[in-house]
C-alpha cells in the first residue's frame, strides 16, 4: 500500500471513529435523560401503589375527604365572596384551604394563574395570629402586599424597601402582638441571614401567634427546579423550629423529582399533596411561520394586536436578545403601538418602572427577553407573542402562561423559522442536555398536525386531555398536506458529505444556497422555506447534526453529516415534510377567542377600575375590579347594591359599589365604534392601512423566494 492510501485510509477510520463516539454521546444523553424518567415513573408508581391501598384498606377517606364539611365552611366562604370578591371556588382551593385548616402541611402543584395565592391567604384571615409567606421577589411581594391592602387585610412585608418604621411596627406585631398584622411577606434571605428576625419570629410562635407558613414558588429550593435560588435551600429550618405550624409549599411547575425535594427539604414527609393538572384550558396556542425579513414579522405581530386587541388589552412579545428586543419595540411603536423594552442590561430602576406602566395598563406591550420572568403577576395578559422560539418545552411553557392568568380567553403565538434553531442551538448546545431540550421545542414547532397542548401534556409526564380546537394544529389540521422528499433528503446528505470531504463546512444558509442549484437536477423544486424546514427535520431525526465552532466573537453552527446518514443514501428510510396551506396560516389567528371589550359596557367599566384605582392610592386597576367580574357585572347587569355584592362581594361593593351601578346604568346599552382604531387620534389608524398595504407587496414577493 502506498503511504498516502494508508494516509487516507487512516482518515477515513478517523472520521468513523468520530461518528461512532458522536452516537455514542448521543445514547448516553438518551440514557441520561431515560434514567431520569424511570425515576420519576418508579416515583409516580409508587404514589398510585400507595393511594390504591389507602382506598382499598377503606383507610382515612373520612379524614382524607378535603371537601368538607367543616366546622369553617360558611365563614370561609363569607371571607371569599366579601373580602376577596371570589363568586366560587376554582379546581382544589376549597380541598388546599381545608387542609391547612386541619393544621396538615400541604404540598400544592397547580398551573400557573391557578389560583394559589388565595390556598394560603383565606386561611391566614381565618385563623388566629400571623402567617409567614416567603416569595423570591421583591415585586411579587409588593404586588400581594399592595393587593391584600386595597381588600383591607392588614399584611406587610420585610424586605430591603421596608421603612424603619413599617419594620418597627412588625417587629412589636410578632413580638408583642400589640398592632394588626395578618400576613407577613419576606425574602428567603431573612430567615437565611437575619438573627433578628427569626427571634423575633420565634416569640410570635412561642405565644402561639404563628398561625401558618407558606412558601410561595418553592420549586426556587430544588436544584432541579427552573429556578434554583441558593437562600432556598435554607428553608428546611423552619418546619424544625415551627414543627406544629402548618407549612404550605405552592409552585406552578415541579417533575416528580423536584417534588421528592421539595418534600425532603422543608421536611414534610407527610404533607398532603394537591397536583393539579398542567392544562391551561382557556390558551389558544398557535405557531406561524416566520418569514425571513424581519420587517414582514413586525408588521404581522403589530396587525395581530392592533386587529385582535385594539383596546389596549395587555400583551408580552418575548424576544431572543437585548438588540432584537429594543428593535422590536421601536418598531411597534412606529407603527402605533404602545410599547416599550425590557431587559437585563437596563438598571433596576429603569426596569421598575417600565414594569409598572404596563402593569397599570399605561403601556400595552412589554417587548421582553427572558429577563422578564417571575416577577409578572399580572392577571390579565391577552397574549404572549414569542418573536423567537424558547430553548425549550418547559421554559416555553413557563413565558407563554403568563397569559390569561385571571382564567380568560388568550392567546400564545410563536413565530418559528427554521432560520432560529442554529441561533439558539449555538447558545444552548454546551448546556446539560441543552440540545435535546431545544430540539422538543424545535420539534412542536415543525409539526402541523400534532395537537399542541399533546406536546406539553407529553413532557410532564400527564395523561393526554381533549384540547376543544384550542390550538391550531387542532382547529385546521386538514389544511396540511405531506409530501415525500425522501430525494432531496438524499441530496442534501450526499452534497454535505462531499463538502465535508474537501473539508468544508456549511452554515444553514449556505446549505440552503447549494441546495437551491443542486436541486435543478431532480427538476422539483423545494422553496426556501421548505429547504430550510427540511434541513431541521433532518437534524431532529439525527441523519444530520450540528457543529459549533468559536470565534473571538460569536459561535457559529454549521449543519454536518449525522449518525443515521446512510439510511438515507442507502434509500432505507423516507422522509416527509407537513406543508401547510396559505389559508390555514391566516384562519389561524382570525379565529382565536377574543375576550373583553366586545361590550361598550366593559370598556366603561374598564376605563372605571384605572380612574378609581388612580383615586385609591394608586392600587393596580385589577385589584378594583378584574376582568372576569367585568365580563360578570356585564353579562348580570346588576341594579342594586344587594345584586352587586352577590358579584364582587361586600368590601368592593362597599368601597365602589356607587360608582359601578351608575355605569351600569348609564351604559348598558352603550355601544361600541364599529372600528375602535378609526376612532383613534393618535394616527394608528392611518398607520394600520400602511401596514397592511406593506403586507400584499411582500407576500407577493414571498412566491419568488
Ligand atoms: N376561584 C377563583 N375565581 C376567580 N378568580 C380567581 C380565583 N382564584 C384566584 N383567582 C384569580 O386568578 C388570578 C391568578 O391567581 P394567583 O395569582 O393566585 O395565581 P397563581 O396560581 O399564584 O399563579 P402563578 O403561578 O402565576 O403565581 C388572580 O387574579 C386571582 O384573583
Ligand atoms: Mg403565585
Amino acid at each position: 500500500m502506498e503511504t498516502n492510501d494508508i494516509l487516507e485510509e487512516l482518515l477515513n477510520v478517523e472520521v468513523e471513529i468520530q461518528d461512532v463516539e458522536d452516537q455514542i454521546k448521543a445514547l448516553m444523553e438518551r440514557q441520561e435523560k431515560l434514567y431520569e424518567k424511570k425515576s420519576d415513573l418508579q416515583a409516580i408508581l409508587e404514589a398510585c401503589k400507595e393511594s390504591e391501598k389507602h382506598a382499598n384498606n377503606g383507610a382515612p377517606s373520612t379524614v382524607e375527604n378535603w371537601s368538607g364539611p367543616f366546622e369553617w365552611d360558611s365563614e370561609a366562604d363569607d371571607i371569599r365572596l366579601n373580602i376577596f370578591g371570589i363568586p366560587t371556588y376554582r379546581a382544589n382551593q376549597r380541598e388546599i384551604i381545608n387542609a391547612i385548616m386541619s393544621r396538615r402541611d400541604v404540598l400544592v402543584i397547580m398551573a400557573a394563574g391557578g389560583g394559589k395565592s388565595l390556598c394560603y391567604q383565606l386561611p391566614a384571615v381565618l385563623r388566629d395570629g400571623i402567617a409567614l409567606v416567603v416569595s423570591p421577589l421583591l415585586s411579587l411581594i409588593q404586588d400581594q402586599v399592595m393587593g391584600l391592602s386595597a381588600l383591607g387585610i392588614p399584611a406587610y412585608m420585610l424586605t430591603s424597601t421596608t421603612s424603619k418604621e413599617d419594620e418597627k411596627f412588625v417587629y412589636k406585631a410578632l413580638e408583642k402582638g400589640e398592632g394588626e398584622l395578618k400576613i407577613l411577606y419576606v425574602t428567603p434571605e431573612k430567615i437565611s441571614k437575619s438573627k433578628r428576625f427569626m427571634s423575633k419570629l420565634e416569640k410570635c410562635h412561642h405565644a402561639g401567634r404563628l398561625s401558618l407558613i407558606s412558601i410561595d414558588e418553592a420549586h426556587c429550593c430544588s436544584q432541579w427546579g427552573h429556578d434554583f435560588r441558593p437562600d432556598y435551600k435554607n428553608l428546611g429550618i423552619l418546619k424544625t423550629q415551627f414543627p406544629n405550624v402548618p407549612l404550605v409549599a405552592l409552585t406552578a411547575t415541579a417533575t416528580q423529582r423536584v417534588q421528592n425535594d421539595l418534600i425532603e427539604m422543608l421536611h414534610i414527609p407527610r404533607c398532603v399533596k394537591f397536583v393539579s393538572t398542567v392544562n391551561r384550558p382557556n390558551l389558544f396556542y398557535m405557531v406561524r411561520e416566520k418569514l425571513s425579513v424581519g420587517k414582514v414579522v413586525i408588521d404581522e405581530i403589530a396587525e395581530f394586536i392592533q386587529e385582535s386587541y385594539p383596546n389596549n388589552e395587555s400583551g408580552i412579545v418575548y424576544c431572543f436578545s437585548r438588540k432584537e428586543c429594543e428593535q422590536v419595540a421601536k418598531e411597534l411603536r412606529e407603527r402605533g403601538i404602545l410599547a416599550d423594552y425590557y431587559h437585563a442590561d437596563m438598571d433596576v430602576n429603569s426596569r421598575e418602572k417600565v414594569h409598572m406602566r404596563w402593569s397599570n395598563n399605561k403601556l400595552q406591550v412589554i417587548v421582553c427577553t427572558v429577563a422578564f420572568g417571575m416577577g409578572i403577576n399580572k392577571p390579565d395578559v391577552r397574549f404572549v407573542i414569542h418573536h423567537s422560539l424558547s430553548k425549550s418545552m418547559e421554559t416555553y411553557y413557563q413565558e407563554s402562561g403568563r397569559a390569561g392568568r385571571d382564567g380568560l380567553p388568550s392567546e400564545c403565538l410563536l413565530y418559528y423559522r427554521p432560520g432560529d434553531v442554529p441561533r439558539q442551538s449555538s447558545m444552548v448546545f454546551y448546556e446539560n442536555s441543552g440540545l435535546q431540550n431545544l430540539y422538543d421545542i424545535v420539534r412542536y414547532c415543525q409539526s402541523k398536525r400534532q395537537c399542541r397542548r399533546s406536546a406539553f401534556f407529553r413532557h410532564f409526564a400527564e395523561p393526554l386531555q381533549d384540547c376543544n380546537g384550542m390550538c391550531d394544529n387542532c382547529a385546521f389540521s386538514n389544511e396540511v398536506k405531506e409530501v415525500d422528499v425522501s430525494r432531496h433528503a438524499k441530496l442534501m446528505v450526499s452534497l454535505l458529505k462531499d463538502i465535508q470531504e474537501k473539508d468544508q463546512r456549511l452554515t444553514m444558509l449556505q446549505l440552503v444556497d447549494k441546495m437551491k442549484i443542486k436541486q435543478k437536477e431532480l427538476g422539483s423544486d423545494l422553496k426556501k422555506e421548505e429547504t430550510e424546514q427540511l434541513i431541521v427535520q433532518l437534524l431532529l431525526e439525527r441523519v444530520l447534526k450540528e457543529e459549533y465552532q468559536h470565534t473571538a466573537y460569536a459561535t457559529n453552527a454549521y449543519v454536518a453529516v449525522g449518525p443515521l446518514a446512510m439510511q438515507i443514501l442507502q434509500g432505507k428510510k423516507t422522509v416527509k415534510l407537513e406543508i401547510s396551506s396559505d389559508q390555514r396560516t391566516k384562519a389561524g389567528v382570525r379565529s382565536a377567542k377574543r375576550s373583553l371589550g366586545s361590550s361598550g359596557l366593559e370598556l366603561k367599566l374598564d376605563e372605571l377600575r384605572k380612574e378609581l384605582s388612580a383615586i385609591h392610592g394608586g392600587i393596580l386597576p385589577h385589584s378594583v375590579l378584574s376582568t372576569q367580574q367585568i365580563s360578570l357585572i356585564s353579562s348580570e347587569k346588576p341594579n342594586s347594591l344587594e345584586q352587586l355584592e352577590k358579584i364582587i362581594g361586600k368590601l368592593k361593593t362597599e368601597k365602589y359599589g356607587n360608582r359601578i351601578l351608575e355605569h351600569v346604568e348609564k351604559y348598558s346599552d352603550f355601544k361600541p365604534p364599529d372600528d375602535t382604531n378609526e376612532q383613534r387620534t393618535d394616527g394608528r389608524a392611518a398607520k394600520k392601512s400602511r401596514t397592511k398595504k406593506a403586507l400584499v407587496v411582500i407576500e407577493s414577493s414571498e412566491d419568488e423566494a
